[in-house]
């Protein structure tokens, strides 16, 4: 709902249809969305548990699936989620076989990966919403430290979406200046400034606001708008995408990660190959080992 807010409040699009297998919240969300038709301009807002409603979509979003509990990790999630997988995506792709599918399920790397197994769509056009709501928490942090506004502070975290992401801490600027020029231990455990620690509360986040109101929603409606406005406006922008990553910085396994891609009309179109240290290519590749042996174990 915060994705479908978000889409139709900053008019990325004002002609959208929402599914769920729970009839009775789908109305109420329905009907409370159309209340608000006279804030936003001319939308269509439809609702079913019919896939039908969804014909033609440029986009499908899907979100569907459980949520962590308090304590659980997202990967603790991956069967159950995977199970409903299997009945949404081939409905999706049958009424709209052209789409772009944006993956936000969790966890969203390996579902990303299942998507784009049972729809058969070719791998630019499956999208995980992946580490580009890391990269705006970390940036987010960065602008708390600097005092700088979170747009002016720069720096990626690539990876898997989750407990083992990766801060690229050689791409950390503010106006062009990288901070591990002005800081040789930036990043690292005996820095004295700590900017180490804004990698953990990145890590922390989802936890942190899980435990404190249940589950997280507005950052990645944000997150999830601004990557369908790159679609639908034909942005060509940059953002941290889950992606099939196999022959990238040494990773030999069929797995999706995020990594920096340009988006636009016909989804991903390319890879930035950021300059990576050995030690960063190390843990992406580990990253992909872990999503690798959980994928194996899947039924699907
Ligand atoms: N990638 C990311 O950054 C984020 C991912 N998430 C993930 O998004 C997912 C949803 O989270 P919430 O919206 O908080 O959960 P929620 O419980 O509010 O919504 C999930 C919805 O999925 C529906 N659903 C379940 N099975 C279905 C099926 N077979 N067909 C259609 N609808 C079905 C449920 O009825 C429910 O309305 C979770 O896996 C969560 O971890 C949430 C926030 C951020
Ligand atoms: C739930 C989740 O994946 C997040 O907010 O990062």
């Amino acid at each position: 709902m915060a994705c479908a807010f978000t889409i139709l409040t900053q008019s990325v699009s004002h002609d959208i249809a929402l599914i769920d297998s729970n009839e009775q919240k789908l109305q109420g969300e329905m009907m409370d969305l159309q209340h608000g038709s006279v804030f936003v301009k001319s939308p269509k807002i439809q609702a079913s548990t019919d896939y039908s409603v969804t014909a033609n979509s440029r986009v499908c979003i899907v979100t569907a699936g459980a949520r962590q509990k308090e304590g659980e990790t997202r990967l603790d999630l991956v069967q159950r989620n995977t199970d409903i997988f299997k009945s949404i995506i081939p409905q999706l792709v049958k009424y709209s076989p052209n789409t772009i599918l944006i993956i936000v399920s969790n966890p969203v790397d390996i579902l990303t990966y299942v998507a784009w197994k049972i729809s058969g769509l070719p791998r630019n056009r499956v999208i995980g919403s992946g580490t580009n709501l890391d990269s705006a928490r970390f940036r987010f942090l960065i602008s708390q430290k600097l005092n700088v506004a979170a747009r002016s502070c720069h720096g990626w975290i690539v990876g898997e979406h989750g407990d083992t992401s990766i801060p690229v801490w050689s791409s950390v600027n503010v106006a062009g200046v990288r901070l591990m020029d002005l800081n040789p231990d930036f990043g690292k455990d005996n820095d004295k400034e700590k900017w180490a620690s804004l990698h953990k509360q990145v890590v922390d986040s989802a936890y942190e606001v899980i435990k404190l109101k249940g589950y997280t929603s507005w950052a990645i409606g944000l997150s999830v708008s601004m990557i369908v406005s790159a679609i639908t406006k034909n942005l060509n922008t940059l953002h941290a995408l889950s992606t099939l990553v196999q022959g990238l910085h040494g990773v030999d396994e069929e797995v999706f990660l995020s990594v920096p891609c340009v988006i636009g009309e016909n989804g991903i179109t390319s890879i930035v190959k950021q300059i990576l240290t050995k030690e960063e290519q190390e843990k992406l590749q580990k990253s992909a080992k872990l999503m690798h042996g959980i994928q194996a174990d899947l039924k699907f």
